[in-house]
């Protein structure tokens, strides 16, 4: 870990070098300028006297001038260091490790990652201790640094009197103190975590709409309210149980330290007084030995930061090597690009996969030939495995077993990144971007967008028109342009007005050999869907003409179902069934029993 964890750091001080140079350099240098002058003041101070004690009132009165001016600088070198520093960690640390973090999340083209909560967990972590990584690394530079103040201090004490440089491991011992107070800090701090995840996620469930509306029909706010504050309770006596054993050993440390220092300045007084020191050097050492203190405290403070910092350093140094991991997998492929347009198909051969941690696999041994141009709809139970299907053709998941092949070619075998271009997709756990409707409907295809505007224009209202959604743009206060999302200040949509912005995002790619829509209507009405899958259909039998398009549509509504140029049925993640609605009914299995149970309850509505 300590390599790993030093190479970071030098790698996070040369990140700020390459993106800040002149800022860098300010900070270095003042840190600089910052010891010479903590030298210069004990040097001044000591001919000040010493010149007084001969009698050069002159000269004395210069060196007076001389050591106030190094005052001075000494408070302005300390807080534009500080500030310097601030500012080259806010702005680096953004770029590096949140970007970073991000480029990384999305550059790995599979779903996986975002599925595992350990994955999850540490960028969790990561994002909300961007701040204490980027100034870990100034920390561990300033420690050193520190530590070379320490030394100077202690050879121009030592020139005071030998007797002085046992200051040093006086100094040592706060150092080793503290180290041991950490310990028990972060063993408190880690039994902790649980209640305090525990109570944010209760407090975050009492405070948002969603939650909120079953707190109050269920009626359990007074209880959850009760939960987080046991939680809470918990935790802060957790914390307390490492904050007291961490606080006696820093008292410890320090007394131990003041001791020392007392003694030792006691020894110099007693030295001048025989006039084995002048006036000058025992006032040289009490002043070096008083800053001394403040110079221990400082680099246990900053020592502590850099220390400290591990706990959260631990998963960006885990993030970074997951990802080079799949980069350094990536590297090896050679992917081909996708076909220009299907003309045979997709085929599942033997698909067998099944999520981390999951003991049944989702998707079991599944075989079918979708031809190419064809309108595939999947139907089943919850969870027997639908959506697994359709991430799978997004190739957001690999098969453990069998293959996915398009126009023969395993899927695996094709740049991930040229399959995505070519595949117009709605989810039904779509995204909500708190943009104008333009720009989220836009996100879409973002390479549709000339610069003029133009040409994104007329794909966005292609679009808007496909999703059924020129009603709804019209209602809004300022047409595309209106901003959306309350919490911003803007329009806040319904749950059906998402969807169909979604739907509209969905419908932006022009010439895409896959097309998904996976619920894309659960949240609408009847006639809505009703509409919108009349579009659908045109729009998947003209991208049949033209590109030999898939489109899969993973649907309860029976009415939908119906008209697709064939059904997969899945149970339990197999396939049981496949072929078109009339011949489905008439093989009265699995479909046809379903298909029974909905018209029922649509007649008995
Ligand atoms: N991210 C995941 N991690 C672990 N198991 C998962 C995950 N997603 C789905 N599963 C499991 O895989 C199985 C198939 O899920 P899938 O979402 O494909 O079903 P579905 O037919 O689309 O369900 P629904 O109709 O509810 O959307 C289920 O047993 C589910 O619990």
């Amino acid at each position: 870990m300590t390599r790993r964890l030093i190479t970071l750091w030098a790698r996070l001080l040369h990140l700020c070098w390459r993106l800040e140079p002149r800022l860098t350099a300010a900070a270095l240098l003042v840190r600089i300028l910052d010891t010479v002058v903590f030298v210069a003041i004990a040097l001044a101070v000591r001919e000040v006297i010493d010149r007084a004690e001969a009698g050069l009132a002159a000269a004395a009165m210069w060196a007076a001038i001389g050591l106030a001016c190094l005052r001075l600088a000494d408070f302005s070198t300390f807080t534009l260091a500080l500030n310097l520093r601030i500012l080259v960690v806010e702005k680096v640390g953004l770029t590096e490790i949140q970007d970073g973090i991000l480029r990384d999340v999305t550059d790995i083209h599979t779903l996986d990652h975002l599925e595992d909560p350990q994955f999850l967990g540490r960028v969790t972590i990561v994002r909300g201790a961007t701040w204490q990584i980027m100034d870990s690394a100034w920390a561990a530079l300033e420690s050193v640094m520190l530590a070379l103040r320490l030394a100077l201090g202690l050879a121009l004490l030592g020139s005071a009197s030998p007797w002085l440089l046992l200051l040093l491991p006086c100094a040592a011992l706060p150092l080793w103190t503290d180290a041991r107070a950490r310990a028990h800090e972060t063993r408190s701090t880690q039994e902790a975590a649980g209640d305090v995840r525990l109570q944010r996620e209760l407090h975050e469930n009492l405070t948002r709409p969603g939650p909120g509306k079953e707190i109050r029909v269920t009626g359990t706010g007074r209880d959850l309210i009760r939960l987080q504050a046991e939680a809470d309770e918990r935790a802060t006596a957790a914390v307390v149980r490492g904050a007291v054993p961490a606080a006696a050993w820093r008292l410890a440390g320090w007394l131990a330290f003041c001791a020392g220092f007392g003694g030792l300045l006691s020894l110099l007084l007693l030295q001048a007084g025989s006039g084995r020191a002048t006036l000058g050097e025992a006032v040289l050492g009490i002043t070096v030995a008083t800053s001394l203190s403040h110079e221990v405290a400082y680099t246990v403070q900053r020592s502590t930061t850099a220390a400290g910092a591990q706990r959260v350093i631990e998963p960006l140094l885990w993030l970074r090597e997951y990802a080079a991991g799949y980069r350094a997998r990536a590297a090896t492929w050679t992917k081909r690009p996708a076909p220009d347009r299907l003309l045979d198909g997709i085929t599942l051969d033997n698909v067998t996969f099944g999520y981390a941690g999951s003991a049944r696999p989702a998707l079991d041994g599944v075989s079918v030939h979708i031809p190419a141009g064809s309108v595939v709809a999947v139907v089943g139970e919850y969870g027997s495995g639908k959506t697994t299907l359709v991430k799978l053709l997004c190739s957001f998941h690999e098969p453990q077993q069998g293959e996915v092949q398009v126009e023969g070619v395993d899927l695996r075998g094709i740049d991930p990144a040229h399959w995505r271009a070519r595949t117009s997709a709605a989810f039904q756990d779509f995204g909500r971007y708190r943009t104008t409707v333009r720009e989220s409907i836009a996100f879409g295809d973002l390479q549709q967008s000339d610069g003029q505007g133009q040409s994104e224009d007329k794909a966005v209202a292609r679009a808007v028109a496909a999703a059924d959604a020129e009603r709804l743009i019209a209602r809004l206060p300022e047409g595309l342009d209106t901003r959306l999302g309350a919490e911003d200040g803007g329009t806040e949509l319904s749950e059906g007005q998402w969807q169909k912005l979604a739907l509209a995002r969905a419908s932006m790619r022009e010439t895409p050999l896959l097309l998904v829509l996976d619920e894309p209507t659960a949240s609408l009405d009847a006639p809505s869907e009703h509409a919108i899958f009349e579009r659908y259909m045109a729009r998947a039998r003209e991208l049949a003409q033209s590109t030999g398009a898939v489109t899969v549509i993973v649907s309860h509504r029976f009415s939908t179902v119906a008209g697709a140029d064939l059904i997969l049925v899945l149970h339990e993640g197999r396939l049981v069934e496949a072929g078109p609605h009339a011949e489905l009914v008439r093989a009265n299995g699995r479909y046809a029993e379903l298909f029974t149970i909905a018209e029922k309850s649509y007649t008995s509505i």
